[in-house]
């Protein structure tokens, strides 16, 4: 049976946005049918275009803003639309802040149940811009020219950028400097169609406040031609560089580094400090991105963990140790868990660097390592979650819940499963307070969120 549907392609509607997909689209109803319109505010009435109809919605093309609206602003980037990075340029900052908040209301509400939970506003940036400190760009081949900029929205086509602007200004001009030496000195191009070329990607990463740079060359195999003059004049031409590596990565691959990597020139690691405490950062290290606003959430997690000194912490899927050994201080003992072996090796170069003998990491599925910490009896006061997008499994909720916190924060990047997991920590016992959103990607749509459950 035809269902019949209010629009068809290519009939012009008028309608109001009414709130923000989780994509940064702009969405709203047209005669009860859900119609999607990218580059859009809520509160705008708009005239659009349908271009594509789906059984439950259709996607529209904006034609024109039927009322002014004092939100929308000039997007900064010229090639905003084009580039798939960001996908609120067009929205002033403080209406991204309060849709990114109404994000987490809605998701708490509608997955976890929660009604009236305390949701604070969101913590910003005073400066949106240039915050972050590590950058990857994709170098390829058009029309026989070499080119490096990002990826078009849903795609692998390089539009070629000049600058960033959420991305630090120096980063951009080692961008700028790599692709002009490599075509000066005969570094050919990564074609990914023919996986043919060289080089295939620079990453930039900056320690903000140290000021330290590394720059990484990702290429397809060992060779480099004119290796030596090259390092010669980006080091010349660059003196805030402290590293350079050549990461081979020769694997048809979206996977933008290679394991191996060959120090070029310099020291195999930057260091940057959150607080006072110190980190050695790798190529392969992760490392939140926006070094100003990792310092707004970590504060928060120390509020929210309320440490004298006495406590055992547990810091669950701990990357490189961040927030471990940001609290470390304030605890008696600690213990940090994370999958990624090359991680915790990291999280302890860190300990050590920053004089820490009370701290404990291991390697493992965070769902399978703390079930056995609780079987050893380790009993800390506070948990620490800091899941990827996915959340959290229910063994590790399980163990956690059997191992009774008196307080448990849950940081997290994806509202959604923030509020699956969190509906079902409260069936267990736990009660949520409050949540904190904080800003970590301006411009964009993510939202990062940290939760304070404590024990009935
Ligand atoms: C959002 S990051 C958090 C990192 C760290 N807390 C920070 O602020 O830098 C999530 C981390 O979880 C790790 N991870 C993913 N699945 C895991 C699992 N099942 N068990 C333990 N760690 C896991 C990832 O490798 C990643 O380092």
């Amino acid at each position: 049976m035809k269902i019949k549907r209010p629009v068809e392609t290519g009939q012009v509607i008028v309608y109001e946005i009414t709130g923000i997909a989780h994509n940064g689209v702009g969405v709203g109803k047209y005669q009860g049918f859900t119609v999607f319109t990218p580059y859009t505010v809520p509160g705008e009435r708009i005239k659009a275009e349908i271009i594509q109809v789906k059984k439950n919605y259709a996607v529209a093309k904006m034609l024109d803003v039927e009322n002014g609206h004092s939100q929308r602003v000039n997007p900064s980037c010229p090639i905003f639309k084009e580039c798939g990075g960001c996908q609120l340029q067009h929205i002033s900052y403080e209406t991204q802040l309060a849709l990114k908040r109404q994000q987490v209301v809605d998701n708490l509400e509608r997955i976890g149940g929660f009604k009236n939970v305390l949701v604070h506003p969101v913590l910003g940036m005073k400066e949106p811009w240039r915050y972050r400190n590590k950058v990857q760009v994709p170098i390829g081949i058009q029309n026989g020219r070499t080119v490096a900029g990002f990826y078009r929205a849903g795609s692998h086509e390089i539009i070629e950028m000049d600058q960033c602007l959420i991305q630090p200004e120096e980063s951009d001009q080692a961008v700028r400097l790599v692709k002009q030496l490599a075509d000066q000195l005969g570094i050919t191009p990564y074609d990914e169609k023919k996986h043919q070329g060289i080089l295939r990607h620079v990453m930039v990463r900056t320690g903000i406040h140290t000021q330290e740079m590394m720059i990484v060359l990702v290429t397809n195999g060992e060779s480099l031609p004119n290796k030596k003059e090259f390092i010669q004049r980006l080091h010349n031409s660059f003196p805030q560089m402290r590293s350079l590596i050549q990461n081979i990565n020769t694997k048809r691959t979206n996977v933008i580094l290679g394991e191996k990597n060959k120090l070029l020139w310099g020291e195999p690691v930057i260091y940057d400090h959150i607080g006072s405490v110190r980190y050695a950062i790798s190529p392969h290290s992760f490392f939140q991105i926006n070094p100003v606003q990792t310092e707004v959430l970590y504060e928060q997690v120390r509020k929210y963990a309320a440490l004298t000194g006495e406590e055992v912490i547990i810091d669950a899927y701990c990357g490189i140790g961040t927030i471990a050994l940001y609290l470390a201080e304030g605890a008696s003992q600690v213990y940090g868990v994370e999958i990624v072996p090359e991680a915790i090796r990291d999280a302890k170069v860190n300990a050590e660097i920053n004089g820490y003998t009370h701290v404990h990491f291991e390697v493992g599925a965070a769902e399978k390592v703390m079930p056995r910490w609780l079987e050893e009896g380790v009993y800390p006061d506070v948990v620490i979650v800091d899941p990827p997008r996915k959340g959290c499994q229910p063994e590790l909720l399980d163990a956690i819940t059997g191992m009774k916190p008196k307080r448990l924060i849950y940081v997290s990047c994806n509202p959604a499963t923030l509020a699956r997991d969190v509906k079902y920590l409260q069936e267990q016992g736990y009660y949520l307070q409050e949540v904190q959103p904080v800003d970590m990607f301006p411009q964009t749509m993510h939202v990062e969120s940290v939760a304070l459950l404590t024990l009935r």
